[in-house]
């Protein structure tokens, strides 16, 4: 099967009510744990690549590797995605290089930081979705602005407790500084002034390990509003960003074998659920995968420092990513699927 578009998926995740896992991958170990996690538990997949993973992996290489993944699963629909595309150029580039799906993230200007406002975010989504649908290709659009409701501060990083803590490095804020949750009117405008595939909502979700200092109750994670605009807009596709679980065994893992991390709560994969019971298709996920990875790394260093070959530390932190792809894979109900999605 060749590269299948995003609506392809989702309009058949939405007949069946479950929710697809986008996993950023940003090279070959990455994509592979994906398509292993896929074949195990029959899941249709999207893999999605952001413009630092681009540039990290280039582009040729990225294409071929995905290539490399439906030739090898060739029951498995893929979707390649481009994750928070700044600009139509950028799109455009992804296009050229074979993905299937763009997000043109227009509540941002060019720079990835400033908030947009509402004319310059239709202008630039209705640019992308019109180059795009004339190939085939999915727009995700996105109205409203991700970060965390809990600080005010520009950044949501935790405040450091400790001595050592100080020196952390802690995840840069790419979506600016004040979180800016969806209007559901205004989410309903959108997508009528756009006809954009996917929509991401801003509920009080932001991206990397540090979303929330405490379990997020509704007072900083507003599944309500999910609700809302699924009710507006019922046939739209929605997408929560920022949505890693940040799980507390990945945590310690990564504590354990000498790796500095604050406690931090991510989102609740029970919300999750809740989520898909509204609307919600697709779902964004990279910080587990990267903790994962990265506790199994260290692991390896930690207990058998005398080893040096890269296949004794990126075989285990493959295999812990593909761990966490299989359980995001069944708890969001996209399971089972693969086959049943016709091209
Ligand atoms: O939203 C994301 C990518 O667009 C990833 O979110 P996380 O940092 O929660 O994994
Ligand atoms: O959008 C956020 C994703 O986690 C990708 O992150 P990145 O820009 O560091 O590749
Ligand atoms: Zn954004
Ligand atoms: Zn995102």
């Amino acid at each position: 099967m060749p590269l299948v578009n995003l609506r392809t998926v989702l309009d058949h995740a939405a007949a069946n009510s479950y929710g697809v896992a986008a996993f950023n991958v940003n090279n070959m170990e990455q994509i592979q744990a994906i398509m292993e996690a896929a074949n195990e538990t029959e899941s249709p997949v999207i893999v999605q690549a952001s413009r630092g993973a681009r540039s990290y992996s280039q582009d040729n290489y990225l294409r071929h590797l995905m290539l490399a993944a439906v030739e090898l699963y060739p029951h498995i629909p893929v979707v390649m995605h481009q994750d928070h595309g700044n600009s139509p150029k950028t799109c455009i580039s992804a296009m050229d290089n074979g993905f299937t799906s763009v997000m043109m993230d227009g509540s941002l200007l060019e720079d990835a930081k400033t908030p947009a406002d509402y004319d310059y975010n239709v202008k630039v989504t209705k640019e992308v979705v019109a180059l795009a649908h004339a190939k085939g290709v999915s727009v995700e659009g996105e109205i409203g602005t991700l970060g965390s409701l809990e600080h005010k501060e520009p950044s949501a990083a935790p405040k450091a407790a400790e001595p050592h803590d100080a020196d952390l490095e802690q995840e840069p804020e790419p979506e600016g500084a004040m979180s800016h949750l969806t209007d559901p009117e205004e989410a309903e405008r959108f997508v009528a002034d756009t006809k954009v595939d996917a929509l991401a909502v801003a509920i009080g979700t932001s991206h990397g390990a540090y979303k929330f200092t405490r379990k997020p109750d509704g007072d900083i994670l507003a599944m309500n509003v999910i609700e809302e605009i699924h009710r507006r807009l019922p046939n739209t596709h929605l997408v929560m960003h920022g949505s890693s679980s940040v799980p507390q065994e990945l945590q310690d893992e990564i504590r354990k074998y000498g790796g500095k991390m604050n406690q931090t709560w991510g989102v609740p994969v029970e919300e999750i659920q809740r989520g898909i019971k509204h609307g919600v298709r697709k779902i964004n996920v990279d910080t587990d995968n990267r903790m994962a990875m990265t506790g199994a790394i260290r692991k390896v260093f930690s207990l058998t420092p005398e080893k040096f070959d890269p296949r004794d530390y990126l075989k285990p932190a493959r295999e812990a990513m593909k761990k966490v792809c299989i359980d995001r894979m069944v708890a969001f109900g996209q399971a089972g699927h693969a086959r049943k999605i016709k091209v």
